[in-house]
């Protein structure tokens, strides 16, 4: 495999805020690539200096092997995390009027079948529910049938079943050999799109490998989870209890089987026991203390 895109030691430094603090990073070709982290960690910074939209403090970006490739501004598609549409226009009159800013623009048909837009094609633009938005700025960022795409946190504020749908279109137009750059704050969608991750934090990269491995690397232990209550608090010495949260009790178990028979042991309450995968959030939660959500 080759990689597409180089970053070497980015940083962007505004007045105050230290945004992008030395990443470096490569996405192979064809894969898609994701670069997580909660509010403010740097990742819209990032993106937007490898599209050129924001200048870097200093650092290097290399398209296809090139720095400054000019051949990136024709080979990428760009879905922004906000952009206007013109709302007094129909869908289809939308990818028209972005379809002829390109010399060569996808035909309007291929898009439909692409985003899934044929319910509402000939709706007004101010007329779409939040998926239907999302997958409209989806087709935008395909018009000009780009080799990378940009996909800046597209299921923020999304229904779960609109986040679904969307991740079945990324994932049909990652097997068209596209390369797809996500961000996004939802691990579960990093989890379930990226080939690799990177995560970052106060403008730093804090993890970096494919989902799996970085769940492998730091973890290999279960979760059982019982309701607060459930084991008195005298008992929790006797077992490595990670958290407390939303009146759960978390305890990390290296053997599932003797963890679970020291529960028994010890009179639990095991009637609401589960047991559960470390995850993404987990990772975080351990790498940097706090919840992506704090
Ligand atoms: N134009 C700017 N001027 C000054 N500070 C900025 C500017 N743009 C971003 N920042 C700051 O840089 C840091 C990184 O912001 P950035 O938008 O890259 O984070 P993010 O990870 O994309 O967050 P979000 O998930 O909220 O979009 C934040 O502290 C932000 O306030």
């Amino acid at each position: 495999m080759s990689a597409i895109l180089e970053i070497r030691d980015l940083h962007k430094q505004y007045k105050n805020v230290n945004a992008v603090n030395g990443i470096s990073f490569e996405i192979e070709k064809g894969t898609c690539f994701g670069l997580l982290g909660p509010n403010g960690a740097g990742k819209t910074t990032t993106i937007e200096m490898i599209e050129g939209i924001t200048p870097p403090s200093s650092g290097e970006i290399r398209y296809k092997g090139v720095p400054n490739n000019p051949q990136f501004r024709h080979e990428a598609g760009i879905q922004f995390q906000s952009t206007a549409l013109m709302d007094y226009l129909k869908v289809i009159e939308v990818l028209e009027l972005f379809g002829g800013f390109y010399r060569n623009s996808l035909p309007i048909e291929k898009l439909v079948e692409q985003c899934a837009l044929s319910e509402f094609l000939h709706h007004p633009a101010s007329k779409l529910s939040g998926g239907q938005r999302q997958r409209v700025l989806l087709a935008i960022a395909l018009i000009n049938d780009p080799e990378i795409i940009f996909l800046d946190e597209p299921t923020t504020g999304l229904d779960p079943q609109s986040r679904r749908n969307f991740w079945n279109l990324i994932n049909n137009i990652k097997n068209l050999g596209k390369t797809i750059v996500l961000t996004t704050h939802y691990m579960d969608e990093a989890e379930s799109l990226c080939d690799q991750l990177v995560i970052v934090d106060k403008g730093k990269i804090i993890a970096e490998g494919t989902p799996q491995a970085l769940l492998n690397e730091h973890f290999g232990v279960s979760y059982i989870c019982l309701r607060d209550g459930d084991l008195s608090p005298d008992q929790f010495d006797q077992f490595e209890v990670t958290s407390t949260e939303k009146n759960e009790i978390t305890i990390i178990s290296k053997n599932l089987e003797s963890t679970l028979q020291q529960l028994i042991n010890c009179g639990a309450n095991l009637s609401a026991l589960q047991v559960r995968n470390p995850t993404l959030d987990d990772l975080f939660l351990k790498i940097t203390g706090h919840s992506l959500r704090d």
